[in-house]
């Protein structure tokens, strides 16, 4: 990464960073910081991760200034690679490697809980409860086939891209954008549009009714915005420890967008809790339509005395690590397949072959009569089974995005014992206290895992065996690839991310066809946050156009 940038640009700025960490981290020592918050200068040497290896003068110059500030604060922290043995000492030292002071440190900075006061082991106590909860039911296969068959993606899909020429049948993504309808029609199937701000928000329009109820965003019109403006202007800095007073105007807005989200979110348990008493209800009726799973966390919620505004925020903290890589993943898995040569035909038929999307017959829609008439057809059924299982294509087409656009970084805490870490390039010895960051960044990018390993491959994650009979079966396999994290504390939905996304793709590529304005695709430029996805930035201008007769 730093190759590319002159060496006294990224020397100056990674300077300014590590003193604004080390005075950040005094900060909150000063201001009672326990010893289970990530130190902020911890965050910035984990951002530097993926030059661990680097032989680049500026970041061994940073690196060596942050090691000798964490000398000074009494403070270890090692940058480990995801070597295979890795995920097998954190599976057998799960008492060893903790990943509660991430999770808190998390809560609070980023989402706003405080904590002040609160007895940590029933902070911890809460964390496993809901972490087991979500397991449940975005980790297992059938469970995850059964709600997302039961969440009706291929409807939701057809639905919610519309480009009504009508303002108010505009769907809620579409105040993202500036969506120009290029042939007006009564269906409005032709559009430009940033490709971004679509795909940034499909997967809330979708998942946020399914928990919080069918009226939840049409009450709360900015909320959109608001995970936009919160995602790009506050999350790197609230997680970097930046105190939400101070005044950098950008900032302020995203803190403000937080805020607004929480509140929205804690409408409905204030709601819930007491649903007969019209006065604490929000100022809406109500929100019996919202799921089992909300219905749960409430339980938890009031079993351990949580209170409302916490709730709010552990709320969006749940939802954002549901929706926030999803969206980010979704964008460059339809940037991928609309723009490597030949994918999207071979998808297209591989798609069509599996039997899990099922269409209505040919339609004729006309807007005015007079004018033009269109052809068209929408998804009545989606076999998520069928498709994970019979197109291999685009799982590993999936699997290659994830492997050029997720750097996947995961904190664990020391506790209890002394451990020694051998990652194959330097021994580390970790004692209680000491913190570890385990980088995927160097791996994914391995010429010896992954030939050629900065082009996009669509096949090579596929595996194909033979049969004793003969007959030649074709898989996608994930293989090293650990965009999930490793270990106890992988990531408890990536089941249901992985079929959500394949799913929501299956249907675009059926239903869509997409060009980029300016009839070449350039891919955009990434930046990192604080979710592994790294995110595109800019627009993406593209003209969508609704298939017709095929
Ligand atoms: C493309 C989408 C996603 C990506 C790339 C992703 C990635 C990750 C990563 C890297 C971790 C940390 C793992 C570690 O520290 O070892 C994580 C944790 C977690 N993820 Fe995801 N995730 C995604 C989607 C989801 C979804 C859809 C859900 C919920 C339905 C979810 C729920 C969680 C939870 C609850 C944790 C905390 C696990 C724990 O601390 O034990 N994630 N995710």
């Amino acid at each position: 990464m730093f190759a590319a940038i002159p060496q006294t640009f990224v020397l100056q700025i990674g300077l300014v960073a590590v003193a604004v960490a080390a005075a950040l981290s005094l900060y909150h020592k000063s201001h009672g910081a326990t010893h289970f918050m990530v130190p902020p200068t911890v965050t910035l040497e984990a951002g530097f991760g993926a030059e661990r290896l680097s032989s680049s003068k500026a970041a061994l110059v940073l690196r060596f200034i942050l090691r000798c500030v964490h000398r000074l604060f009494f403070l270890h922290h090692e940058a480990i690679l995801d070597v295979p043995h890795i995920e097998k000492m954190l599976s057998k030292n799960r008492d060893i490697f903790d990943v509660g002071a991430m999770t808190l440190t998390l809560l609070q900075r980023v989402f706003g809980c405080d904590f002040a006061g609160k007895e940590h082991a029933r902070l911890l106590a809460m964390r496993a409860r809901l972490t087991k909860l979500v397991a449940r039911d975005a980790l297992n296969e059938s469970t995850v086939i059964a709600a997302l068959n039961r969440a009706s993606i291929g409807s939701k899909v057809s639905s919610l891209i519309t480009f009504s020429d009508d303002p108010g049948l505009r769907q809620p993504w579409e105040r993202l954008d500036d969506v120009r309808i290029l042939e007006p029609t009564e269906t409005g199937r032709l559009a430009e549009l940033d490709l971004k701000s679509l795909l940034n928000g499909l997967i809330p329009c979708i998942s946020i009714p399914l928990q919080y109820g069918a009226g939840f965003l049409g009450r709360n019109p900015s909320l959109l915005e608001d995970l936009n403006c919160f995602e790009t202007q506050a999350t790197v800095w609230l997680w970097m420890g930046l105190p939400t007073w101070f005044p950098l105007p950008s900032f302020r807005r995203g803190v403000a967008a937080r805020d607004r989200v929480r509140k929205a979110l804690e409408s409905v348990f204030r709601y819930l809790q007491s649903p007969s008493d019209p006065t604490k209800g929000g100022g809406y009726g109500g929100d019996a339509d919202v799921s089992d799973a909300i219905l749960e966390r409430l339980h938890v919620f009031e079993e351990l005395s949580i209170p409302l505004d916490a709730i709010g925020q552990i709320e969006f903290a749940l939802n954002w690590a549901e929706y926030e890589n999803t969206r980010k993943i979704l964008f460059w898995f339809i940037f991928y397949i609309y723009s490597v040569p030949g994918l999207l035909e071979t998808l297209r038929h591989e798609v069509s072959a599996s039997g899990a999307i099922a269409l209505s017959d040919l339609e004729t829609r006309s807007s005015d009569p007079g004018t033009t008439e269109h052809d068209s057809r929408d998804i009545t059924s989606l076999d998520i089974a069928t498709l994970t299982r019979e197109c291999p294509l685009l799982k590993s087409s999936f699997f290659e995005t994830a492997r050029l656009m997720m750097e996947t970084l995961m904190f664990r805490q020391i506790v209890n014992h002394d451990i020694v870490m051998d990652d194959g390039v330097h021994r580390h010895e970790l004692r209680p206290g000491s913190w570890v960051t385990i980088s995927n960044s160097w791996t994914r990018m391995d010429p010896e895992l992954y030939p050629e390993p900065h082009s996009f491959i669509p096949e090579r994650f596929i595996k194909k065996t033979t049969t004793a009979e003969g007959h030649v079966h074709t898989t996608a396999n994930i293989r090293r690839l650990r965009p999930w994290g490793v270990g106890p504390s992988m990531c408890k939905g990536h089941t249901f991310a992985e079929k959500e996304i394949l799913a929501i793709a299956a249907c675009i590529v059926t239903l869509w066809d997409i060009e980029p304005v300016g009839g070449e695709w350039k891919r955009p430029e990434s930046k990192q946050g604080i979710s592994p996805t790294l995110a595109p930035v800019g627009r993406v201008r593209v003209v969508m156009k609704r298939r017709e007769k095929w």
